[in-house]
């Protein structure tokens, strides 16, 4: 039966689909920003999405969290209340303690101890009670990230969780979101700006742009993914190639003429 996730028309997925969505569309004053969209994902599939910045990619997230009301297409989803999503601020309730936080909206009566063991996954036992504000940006980031996988979410959206982070805490956290994936297996969608972030992280990575998904590209590096070797060079290439940057330089450039190429 088909309902509405925003303004999305969806069915529950089969087995082993997250999301399947074709012909998303959404503009603002007139100006076509998502442009008959088609993106899926596997159950348990880690999926890193690029693009230049203005491009869309927080639009294909807020489409795909049911919270935008004048997107449109169709497909499926899963059910509101199985996605989470992590933004670049980790939006914790300041008035409650890091515990309280975690547990939010919990149900059954080992909601406390579900919420006390992801805390201790993330690597902060011992500091359920402390408020918010007493956690360095990082360490809130982590409590988000407990939040929103303790509920064990088919979906994860994740709208550049990293980005205000400085490089060593990033670097940290890219080890412990793959920790926590490995251990959760949710369907993942990462926005991010970071070549070597989707790179390391995902199984694969699409590129948005001109309002769809430009290229879509199997990451084929051997684990672990250290910046390093042939394939890893070939592939960020090739995606800093899809968003327009000289990859030596890595400044931004004109676009290539395959931009609109529907499929690399
Ligand atoms: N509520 C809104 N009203 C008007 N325009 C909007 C609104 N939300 C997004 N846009 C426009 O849609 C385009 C895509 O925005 P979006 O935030 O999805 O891009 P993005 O790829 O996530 O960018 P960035 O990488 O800079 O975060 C931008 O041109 C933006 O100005």
């Amino acid at each position: 039966m088909a309902t509405h996730a925003g303004g999305l028309t969806v069915t529950a997925p089969e087995a082993g689909v997250a999301v399947r969505i074709e012909g998303l569309v959404r503009a603002f004053g007139g100006r076509k920003v998502l442009d008959g969209l088609d993106l899926s994902l596997r159950a348990g599939e880690f999926v890193a999405m690029l693009g230049r910045s203005g491009s869309g990619k927080s639009t294909v997230l807020r489409a795909l969290a049911g919270v935008d009301h004048d997107a449109g297409g169709e497909g499926v989803l899963s059910a509101p209340d199985h996605v989470s999503v992590v933004f670049q601020d980790a939006r914790l309730l300041p008035w409650k303690r890091v515990l309280a936080n975690v547990a939010l909206g919990l149900t059954g009566g080992d909601a406390e101890e579900r919420a006390r063991t992801a805390l201790a996954e993330v690597g902060l036992a011992g500091r359920e009670d402390a408020w918010p504000v007493e956690l360095s940006g990082g360490e809130q980031q982590r409590v988000s990230l407990a939040r929103s996988l303790v509920r064990e979410p088919e979906l994860l959206l994740a709208d550049e969780p990293f980005g205000a982070l400085d490089a060593l805490t990033r670097t940290r956290m890219h080890a412990l979101l793959a920790r926590l994936y490995e251990r959760y297996r949710p369907a993942v969608l990462l926005v991010t700006h970071d070549v070597d972030e989707a790179i390391a992280l995902a199984d694969r990575v699409v590129v948005l742009d001109g309002g769809r998904i430009a290229a879509d590209l199997a990451v084929e590096v051997p684990s672990p993914r250290r910046p390093a070797g042939a394939e890893y060079a070939a592939l960020r290439e090739r995606l800093l190639a899809r968003l327009g940057v000289d990859a030596l330089t890595e400044r931004e450039g004109d676009l290539p003429e395959s931009r609109y190429a529907p499929h690399d």
